[in-house]
C-alpha cells in the first residue's frame, strides 16, 4: 500500500557537552552537541526518522529551515519520493524562491540533509533493510537515479558512474603506454569511440579488446589487462564482482575505526593520558588530536599521545579551520616530527585553492590534507578533487544533502582514487555515516588501505540503535533504517529550551 507522509515535525535538541569539553576543538571552544531531530509519518502508521547535526545555538535556524521545507515532503507518497528521487533532491534544493538562502550550502543545506535522511529511513524500514544493505542491493542504475549529476559532469557523467566509459579509459590509458604510436592505437580509438556512442554494446566491445589483446606483444597485453582491471571510471558494475564477498567479510570484520575521543583540545594532559591507556587497552590504534590553538601546547600534547602509542600506530591531527595557508604550512612543519597521516582542515573550508597549496607543501614530509566535515556539497568536492588539494576524503551524512549528495561524493572520490575516511565528530554522526562506508566499501571502493572511519565515544546511549564498536571496527548495523531515531526519553528532557536537562541548566545559569 503507498505510504504517503502526512506529518514532519522537527525538534531542536541539545546536548550540553561543552560542560566538559567534550568535542572542543581550536574554533569550536564550548561545543554544545545538538541536532534539528526530524519525524516524518505516513497515513499507515510508519515513522521516519532523521537529523541534522549542529552545535548549540545554530540549532533553532536549522530548525526554522527544516519547517520551510516540510511543505515538499508532506502529501508525497514513499514511492513517489523514491521513484524519482533524483527529481524529488531537485525539488528540495532548486525551488525557485528557497534556493536564493542557498544553493546548496549553509543552513538549507543542513536542513535538507535532516528531512532527507528521514525519507531515506522510511525507506530502509519499509523495506525492512539498513540503509546500509538498502544501498548495497540497489542496481548500479537504481543507485544512479538517486543522484543530481548537475554541475558534476565534467568530473563524472551518469555513464561513468554506471561503467559505460571503460573504453574511453583503455584508450587513454593505452594512448599514454603506447607513447610511441602502435598500430593498435587506431583500432583502440575506434573500440573507444564506438563504446562512448553504444554503451549498451559495451560486450561487444570487450570481446573485440579481447581480440586484440590477444595480438599484442605480452607487455602490451598485460598493460591492457590492467586498464580493464583497474579502470576508476568503470564503476558501480564493475564493482558488482566481489560484492556478496565484501558484505560477507564486513559483518564478520567490521569497518575499521579510528578515535578522537581521547584528545579534544580542551581535555587537560592528565585525562588525555587516561583516555588514551583506556583506548589502547580496547584495540584502537589510529587516534586524532586536536591542535590550532598554541604551537608549544600542540607540541607538549603531541610529544605524550605519541609517546603513549608508540611510534607504529597511526596519529591524525585536526585544525577546525584555524590557520592561514601560509602559517598552516610551518605549524604543520614544527608538527611533523610527531608522524601524523594527515593535517584535517588547516585552513578555510572553502580555500580549494589554499589546500592544494598546503597539500603540496606537505607532502614532501609524507603529510595528507584531510577535509570534508565542513565541505558543503559535491561541487565542492569536485574541484578539491580535481585541484589535488586533498589526500583523505571526509564525507558528513549531514553536511552534504543526505545520502543522495553523499553517493556522488562516494563515486568522485573513487574515481580519483582518494581514499575516504568519514567525518562522525558529533552527536548521530557515527550512526549515520557508518551505513555510507560500508555501502562505499562493498559496493564502490573495495579497497580499505588508508581508509578508516572516525568514532567518537559520546552520546550514544541515546539512541535506539547505536553503533557497536568491536575491536576498534563498526559491526554493521542490523535494524532497519538509518539508525538515527533517537529515545523518546532524551529528547522530551534535551529539548531546547523547555526539556528538564535544560531548564535546570538555564535556571542556574549567570543572568
Ligand atoms: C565541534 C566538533 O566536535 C568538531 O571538533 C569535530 C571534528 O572536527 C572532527 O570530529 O573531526
Ligand atoms: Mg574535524
Amino acid at each position: 500500500m503507498p505510504q504517503k507522509i502526512v506529518k514532519l515535525t522537527v525538534k531542536d535538541v541539545r546536548f550540553p557537552t561543552s560542560l566538559g569539553q567534550h568535542g572542543s576543538d581550536a574554533m569550536h571552544t564550548d561545543p554544545d552537541y545538538s541536532v534539528a531531530y526530524v519525524v516524518i509519518e505516513t497515513d499507515g502508521g510508519m515513522k521516519g526518522y532523521g537529523l541534522t547535526f549542529t552545535v548549540g545555538r545554530g540549532t533553532e535556524v536549522v530548525v526554522c529551515a527544516v519547517k520551510a521545507l516540510s511543505g515538499f515532503v508532506v502529501g508525497k507518497t514513499l514511492e513517489e519520493i523514491v521513484g524519482d528521487f533524483r527529481g524529488f533532491y531537485r525539488l528540495l534544493t532548486s525551488d525557485g524562491q528557497m534556493r536564493w538562502i542557498g544553493p546548496e550550502k549553509g543552513v538549507i543545506q543542513l536542513a535538507t540533509a535532516a528531512v532527507l535522511n528521514a525519507v531515506w529511513d522510511l525507506w530502509a524500514r519499509a523495506e525492512g533493510k539498513p540503509l546500509w544493505k538498502l544501498l548495497v542491493d540497489m542496481s548500479p542504475e537504481q543507485l544512479v537515479s538517486c543522484i543530481d549529476f548537475r554541475y558534476i559532469t565534467d568530473a563524472l557523467t551518469e555513464q561513468e558512474a554506471l561503467g559505460e566509459a571503460c573504453c574511453t579509459l583503455l584508450h587513454n590509458s593505452l594512448g599514454s603506454s603506447l607513447s610511441n604510436g602502435t598500430v593498435i592505437k587506431k583500432p583502440i580509438q575506434l573500440m573507444s569511440d564506438y563504446g562512448a556512442r553504444f554503451p549498451n554494446h559495451q560486450s561487444r566491445v570487450f570481446l573485440i579488446c579481447g581480440f586484440v589483446s590477444l595480438t599484442l606483444s605480452r607487455s602490451l597485453t598485460h598493460s591492457l589487462t590492467h586498464s580493464l582491471s583497474h579502470s576508476h571510471s568503470d564503476l558501480l558494475r564493475k564493482a558488482q564482482t566481489g560484492k556478496t564477498e565484501r558484505e560477507e567479510q564486513m559483518l564478520k570484520e567490521g569497518y575499521p575505526a579510528y578515535t578522537t575521543s581521547c584528545a579534544w583540545l580542551g581535555y587537560s594532559d592528565q585525562q588525555l593520558t587516561q583516555l588514551c591507556t583506556d583506548a589502547l587497552a580496547s584495540g584502537w590504534s589510529r587516534f586524532k588530536v586536536k591542535v590550532g590553538a598554541e604551537l608549544e601546547d600542540d607540541e607538549r600534547r603531541c610529544r605524550l599521545i605519541r609517546q603513549m602509542i608508540g611510534p607504529d600506530k597511526t596519529l591524525m591531527m585536526d585544525a577546525n579551520q584555524r590557520w592561514d595557508v601560509g602559517e598552516a604550512i610551518s605549524w604543520v612543519t614544527s608538527l611533523a616530527p610527531f608522524r601524523p597521516l594527515w593535517i584535517e582542515e588547516p585552513t578555510s573550508p572553502d580555500d580549494i585553492l589554499g589546500h592544494a597549496t598546503i597539500s603540496k607543501a606537505l607532502a614532501p614530509l609524507g603529510i595528507g590534507v584531510a577535509s570534508g566535515e565542513q565541505c558543503h556539497n559535491r561541487v565542492m568536492f569536485k574541484q578539491f578533487l580535481q585541484a589535488s588539494a586533498l589526500q583523505f576524503v571526509q564525507i558528513d551524512s549531514c553536511r552534504l544533502g543526505s545520502v543522495n549528495e553523499n553517493l556522488s561524493v562516494l563515486l568522485m572520490a573513487h574515481k580519483f582514487q582518494v581514499p575516504v575516511c568519514p567525518h562522525a565528530g558529533g552527536v548521530g554522526l557515527c550512526e549515520l555515516v557508518q551505513h555510507l562506508i560500508l555501502f562505499d566499501y562493498i559496493s564502490v571502493s573495495a579497497d580499505l588501505n588508508n581508509r578508516m572511519c572516525e568514532y567518537v565515544d559520546h552520546l550514544h546511549e541515546h539512541f535506539t540503535s547505536p553503533v557497536v564498536i568491536r575491536n576498534a571496527h563498526y559491526l554493521p548495523p542490523k535494524d532497519p533504517g538509518y539508525s538515527c531515531e533517537m529515545l523518546e526519553s532524551s529528547v522530551e528532557t534535551h529539548q531546547f529550551p523547555g526539556g528538564v536537562v535544560w531548564a535546570n541548566l538555564l535556571a542556574k545559569a549567570p543572568e
